[in-house]
């Protein structure tokens, strides 16, 4: 299996900073709350779900098409659903906003039926140091690439993580694909 699969130019800048700046119109709120206890050793972040977003509406509409595309040319998995809203994340160095180590597949009702993750790069990587998504589907860890607007895809068992961004702002957009149990 591909351990990951890259789109380059996912979208545009120009769709990147309309997005981001949708969401600085908007309240984000901190993604270091885990059953309401603060777990910002795991992650340090504010996130905007975009379900919330009505403007926002078409970066779902653009991702259905894409992932059905990249899942047939890299994965050939059976994917069934969009179950949960896609997520801006905003990583800033005034906190050394990271996301440690972990696999996307969680024990919650719709966290288990994850299959795909799907992220894509919407800041200039000239905009921040640091902030490396780094995937581990085996012993090696790989970096992915930081163009702005390529979106990378991976089974959402692969443990990933984002370092800390040491200067600047990092942005970015995730989104699940569920669907049964992996056979
Ligand atoms: O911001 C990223 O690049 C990754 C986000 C992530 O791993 C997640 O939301 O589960
Ligand atoms: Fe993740």
């Amino acid at each position: 299996m591909t351990p990951f699969h890259l789109i380059p130019e996912a979208l545009s800048p120009a769709e990147c900073d309309a997005l981001i700046a949708l969401c600085q119109g908007h309240e984000m709120k901190d993604a270091g709350l885990v059953r309401q206890t603060t777990a910002h050793q795991i992650r340090r972040a504010e996130l905007s779900w975009l379900d919330d977003i009505p403007e926002a509406s078409w970066v779902m509409d653009r991702m259905i098409r894409l992932v059905a595309e990249a899942n047939r040319a890299a994965f050939g998995f059976d994917l069934t659903d969009f179950l949960e809203s896609p997520q801006v994340a905003r990583y800033g160095a005034e906190r050394e906003g990271h996301f440690d180590w972990h696999s996307d597949i969680g024990s919650g009702q719709v966290a288990a039926k994850r299959k795909l993750t799907i992220v894509v790069q919407l800041s200039d990587p000239a905009d921040y140091q640091g902030g490396v998504l780094e995937l581990r589907p085996d012993s090696n860890i790989r970096e992915v690439e930081r163009a702005r607007g390529t979106a990378v895809l991976f089974p959402s068992f692969v443990l990933h993580r984002v370092t800390p961004v040491t200067e600047g702002t990092r942005w970015s957009l995730t989104l699940w694909t569920h669907g049964p149990a992996f056979r």
